[in-house]
């Protein structure tokens, strides 16, 4: 069921739910079927407005390339895809932290569903993090908007009733590493030769700004304080096999893609993603996810809040002042230089690529 239709809708079995809030962009519809009539969930959109879409058929309701996320659920085995779709580098906006949250809650509600795929469409860039135009002379009202979407990104993705498995095919440095290790399981995949290794971990120092607390914590948790009291200095960003090393991933794939594409991953990725079909982080990530699957789920989700409940209660009541300090921080005047710095490095960079 994938959040592309290109089907009829003769079913009131549907979901549709608004991802997309960019004023552009068209209404991002997702439809499950095969859910009893009283799970029905319709928001943002009148009873009229779905009744005229239900009589337009054929339908397409939107084009993959126009959504910030697309997501798609396999229910035989339990299994779901997220994948984050904001060309050209998955950078956090505004939408696309509302999007993730938003599609995950939506694939939560869906109980024949017990783990998700957190994965990209970009086949070398996992996520850059946040958008850092995002962070640059930023507007008084969006500011704190943004912050506390990223947050909520994070606690709904730490404190998921889901398993989640992070399918890293290629850059994630800052926030887009926090993605990753806010999942249950991480595979990253090993590069394409020396010169093009992706790379993950807390990069903000080299910025000349510092991962927020509950960041530093989460890389704390994961491969204990004093890798992480110097990677966090550092602003280290770890190539593959270190990152398998210090355990900020769970695993690292270095094979290259068969030529022949996996049956099951074509019936559960999303359309932008079925390039993907042969990919051994993908397959990897499917394993992963269907082998949680497979556990009682009240014993997995107990077992997750043993772990998670106490940082994720801390982050709930620190969080008005974590925004507060994000603010403060992010409008000083010294970080803006460094950020307006950092942006036409970004920028220089690009062009040279592109030249
Ligand atoms: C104690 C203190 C307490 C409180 C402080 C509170 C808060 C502070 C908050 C700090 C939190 C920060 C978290 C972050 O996430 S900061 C963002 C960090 N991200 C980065 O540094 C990544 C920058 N990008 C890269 O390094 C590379 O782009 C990357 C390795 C990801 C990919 O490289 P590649 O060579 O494949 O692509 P590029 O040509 O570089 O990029 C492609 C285009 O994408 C644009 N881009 C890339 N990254 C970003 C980004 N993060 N935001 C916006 N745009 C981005 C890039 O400019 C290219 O664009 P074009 O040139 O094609 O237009």
């Amino acid at each position: 069921m994938s959040s592309t239709v290109d089907s009829p809708i003769s079913s009131s079995k549907i979901q549709i739910h608004q991802l997309d809030r960019l004023a552009p962009r068209s209404a991002f519809l997702l439809f499950y079927a095969g859910h009893p009539p009283h799970q029905t969930m319709i928001s943002s959109l009148s009873a009229r407005h779905i009744a005229r879409i239900a009589r337009q058929q054929p339908l397409r309701l939107f084009s993959s390339q126009d959504s910030l996320v697309v997501t798609n659920v396999h229910e035989e085995s339990g299994v779901a895809v997220l994948a984050m779709n904001r060309p050209p580098a998955n950078s956090l906006s505004l939408e696309l932290n509302e999007a993730i949250s938003t599609s995950l809650k939506q694939i939560e509600s869906n109980p024949k569903i017990q783990s998700v795929i957190l994965a990209s469409s970009n086949p070398t860039i996992f996520s850059a993090g946040l958008d850092i135009t995002e962070l640059i002379s930023p507007s008084d009202e969006r500011l704190p908007k943004f912050w506390n979407s990223l947050q909520q990104v994070y606690i709904d993705l730490y404190g998921s009733r889901l398993a989640t498995v992070a399918a890293i095919q290629g850059h994630a440095p800052a926030a887009g590493c926090m993605l990753a290790l806010a999942c249950d399981y991480r595979i990253m995949h090993g590069g394409h030769g020396e010169e093009h290794l992706p790379t993950i971990g807390f990069n903000e120092t080299q910025l000349g700004i510092a991962a927020p607390p509950w960041m530093g914590q989460l890389m704390v948790r994961t491969i204990g304080f004093r890798p992480a009291e110097r990677a966090l200095a550092l602003g280290t960003l770890f190539p593959p096999s270190e990152a398998l090393n210090a355990g900020v991933v769970d695993d690292v794939i270095t094979e290259q893609s068969s030529s022949e594409s996996n049956e099951v991953l074509k019936a559960l990725l999303p359309e932008a993603l079925q390039s993907q079909t042969s990919n051994p982080v993908m397959i990897k990530a499917y394993e992963e996810a269907a082998c949680y699957a497979k556990i009682p789920p009240q014993a997995r989700v107990a077992s997750k809040l043993v772990t998670r409940s106490e940082s994720l209660k801390e982050m709930q009541m620190t969080r008005e002042d974590d925004t507060q300090h994000f603010c403060g921080f992010i409008t000083h005047e010294v970080v803006q230089k460094n950020l307006m710095k950092y942006v036409e490095k970004m920028k220089q960079r690009g062009k040279a690529k592109k030249s």
